[in-house]
């Protein structure tokens, strides 16, 4: 609709600055400024400089963030360097209204995806049932946007019998002007105030019904989203799903909206106002339906010119807001190494390249615009002249002139909107196909369903058997090849080996994150594709990683994370077990400490005993150890080990480990490579053997020496 109010504005405005100054048609143009007054609440916004500029604002602020969103940079960073090239990408967007839409479409799907997969279909049945609820409103909506386009096919009649009044009494200076003017003038009024009432309505219900559809809309994706497998997300980026969430789904409710709200009006307002055209005068109907097209063509062209520009012009943005976001995300690196100097001309060399593509396209909107204001005002005068022509042959009176200039005014506009609309509508549909695409994914391995074994008779064996396995992403690459290993209950068992031997593979098939080519996973005898996967991994596995990520929310939340119905006695308990009690109650917020993004607040030591704490809570019966102490120092480490010796007593353990030091009191110690098992004994007798594993300590041992 915006585009529309603009469209409206650049129409007018021409329509104001002509100066004609001959009989009849010198006051039919008089009165053809006071038309220009606003019509209707909607209308008049748009032709104060004022609230277009507001409009222009809020317009460029939803392509900034767009344009964030989409390539997943945040909006403080780039709402500094996109605000100047995305007023200019607004205002061809707002300016190149008859453009063909190919162009935005291919700017509205990320490369990526196009790319790789073939676009997505859309799904009216889905797109229905989140329409369904909202039904009352949106027919609601539709009458109500309907009557204001009825109404609008009105106001240029109307007009055209107030502007006989004056021409009347202009020419004839007798009777009683107020008295005749009254009644023409209070109808248009109401005409007015009624139309006034309609758009206002219409827009209240259609915002409602669209934010309440885009809200389901979120709402469901974002579940979806979190049931799918891990396979998924090796196979998505996460800038994408995001995408999908907040920029495909914005760009769905506006579609939406605008389709409903604008192709309503303007294809009523068309065909109605053409008919009135017909009706006051076919010989200047014909007129226009020669001259409108060729127009319309032109700037079709021209506007899929502009488009094209404005695209790259965006992307090149991007690319300059992408240098800025890795250089600002990754800023110790970038001190560590003393390359502010480089980052900057890097930077620099993009925002230069972007300002020139963005000036370049503001100098075609110049063209474009000062072209299509003459075109403009040549249709206006050619109307004028054509209709006063016709007046002093008296085959038409000065009111349907005025009637006509409005009219084809209408249709201008509308025509306008629906080129606009189609590219809307199309940008739409692709938008809302990528979003139900996921929407109607289904998860490979559900999160619910299946058994659960009662708590008391869990002994928390586990058996590894006959697995072979590639991950979803690589099928040709075999990871695991007849895989066997045996978790006996309560005891300890650590896999050690070379680097991407496919150690930390088997702790992934154990929390069923994939399921393994052929072979099978057991817990307690039973097979862990038959068991409920959402009690498997709430309540019997904890799962402890190298790099422990946690919520920048406090450390008490953190930690409720693995049971979220813990009390805070039972908190504290955790953390004391996990030896994070003291360094918690040492900070001034104590337990309710805000740790930052991803926990950045926080040291490696205690964002691990933090984790440690989360997994403990649950009291699992089977705890995974996945490198949970590689990544630290010796005196973090020293702790953090104390802390897993005590988590780990009286339960089923699986420790991946790289420093051997930690997993010598294991009750098995197995030797991976390639996929298998290649030793396997205690510490004592593996060095015995002196194989592979005696091999690895001496290896250790001598890079520890250097
Ligand atoms: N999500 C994944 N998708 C595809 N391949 C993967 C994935 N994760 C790991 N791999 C591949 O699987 C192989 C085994 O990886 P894994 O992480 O299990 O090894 P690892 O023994 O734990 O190694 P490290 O000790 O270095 O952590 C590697 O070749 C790795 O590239």
């Amino acid at each position: 609709m915006f585009q529309i109010l603009c469209c409206r504005a650049s129409i007018t405005a021409p329509v104001r600055s002509l100066s004609l100054h001959s009989n009849k048609t010198a006051d039919i143009w008089k009165l053809s400024r006071w038309y220009t007054s606003p019509r209707s609440p909607a209308y008049s916004s748009s032709q104060q400089p004022g609230n277009a500029v507001s409009r222009i604002w809020s317009l460029t602020q939803r392509a900034v963030r767009q344009s964030t969103s989409r390539t997943s940079k945040p909006p403080g960073v780039a709402l500094k360097f996109i605000l100047g090239p995305a007023v200019l990408t607004v205002s061809a967007r707002l300016f190149c209204h008859v453009a063909h839409c190919e162009a935005d479409v291919n700017n509205n799907t990320p490369l990526e995806v196009v790319a790789k997969n073939p676009a997505p279909e859309f799904k009216w049945h889905i797109l229905w049932e989140f329409v369904k609820p909202q039904l009352f409103a949106l027919l609601g909506a539709v009458a109500l946007a309907f009557g204001a386009a009825i109404l609008n096919i009105q106001i240029p009649l109307m007009l055209g019998a107030l502007v006989n009044v004056v021409a009347r009494y202009l020419r004839e200076q007798t009777g009683n002007y107020v008295h005749e003017i009254r009644g023409p003038a209070l109808k248009l009024l109401v005409l007015y105030g009624i139309q006034g009432l309609l758009t206002s309505g219409y827009i209240v219900l259609l915002s409602r019904v669209g934010e309440r559809v885009a809200a389901d809309m979120r709402k469901t994706l974002f579940a979806s989203l979190l049931r799918q497998d891990v396979a998924f997300y090796d196979a998505n980026k996460t800038g994408q799903l995001v995408n999908r969430l907040t920029a495909d789904i914005q760009e769905f409710k506006s579609s939406f909206k605008l389709v409903i709200s604008q192709g309503l009006r303007s294809i009523t307002q068309t065909i109605g106002c053409f008919v009135s055209l017909y009706i006051i005068s076919p010989k200047l109907t014909g007129l226009t339906v020669i001259v409108l097209p060729c127009l319309v063509g032109a700037g079709a062209l021209f506007g899929s010119f502009l488009r094209k520009l404005s695209r790259l012009a965006q992307e090149q943005v991007a690319k300059a807001t992408g240098v800025a976001d890795e250089a600002l995300g990754n800023v110790r690196t970038v001190k560590a190494f003393a390359m502010e100097e480089r980052e900057l001309q890097l930077y620099a060399y993009e925002v230069d390249k972007s300002c020139e593509m963005n000036e370049n396209l503001g100098s075609g909107i110049a063209v474009f615009q000062g072209l299509s204001n003459i075109a403009l005002n040549c249709i206006v005068l050619g109307t004028i002249f054509a209709g006063g022509t016709l007046i002093s042959s008296n085959e038409m009176s000065p009111g349907d002139l005025m009637s006509f200039l409005v009219a084809s005014q209408t249709v201008q506009r509308s025509l306008a909107g629906i080129s606009i609309l189609f590219g809307q509508m199309v940008r739409g549909l692709s938008s809302g196909a990528r979003v139900f695409e996921y929407l109607s994914l289904v998860p490979s391995i559900p999160l619910s369903g299946g058994a659960r074994i009662p708590y008391d008779s869990l002994t928390g064996r586990v058996d590894f058997v006959n697995i072979s396995f590639s991950y979803p992403t690589r099928p040709g690459h075999q990871i695991l090849t007849k895989f066997n290993l045996t978790l006996p209950p309560c005891k300890t068992v650590a896999i050690v080996g070379e680097s991407g031997g496919g150690k930390s593979t088997v702790a992934s098939l154990m929390e069923r994150f994939y399921d393994p080519t052929s072979g099978v996973v057991m817990v307690d005898g039973l097979d862990i594709r038959t068991l409920d996967l959402n009690w498997l991994r709430g309540k019997v596995i904890g799962y402890i990683n190298q790099e422990p990520v946690l919520f920048g929310s406090s450390i008490m939340d953190n930690i409720r994370f693995g049971k979220p119905g813990a009390t805070d006695a039972e908190v504290i308990n955790a953390a004391k077990q996990a030896n994070a009690h003291l360094f918690i109650t040492s900070f001034p917020d104590g337990y309710n400490t805000v740790v930052g993004e991803r926990g950045a607040t926080l040291s490696g030591g205690q964002k691990q005993r933090i984790a440690i704490a989360r997994a403990l809570i649950k009291n699992p019966c089977i705890l995974v150890l996945d490198e949970a102490t590689s990544a630290l120092d010796a005196e973090s480490e020293r702790v953090v080990q104390e802390a897993l010796d005590r988590a780990t007593s009286g339960r089923t353990v699986l420790i991946i480990a790289h420093r051997l030091s930690t997993i010598q009191g294991a009750d098995l110690i197995c030797v991976m490579s390639n996929g298998r098992i290649v030793e396997a004994g205690t510490h004592l007798e593996l060095l015995g053997k002196g194989g592979f594993y005696s091999d690895l300590i001496r290896r250790q041992r001598a890079e520890r020496k250097k």
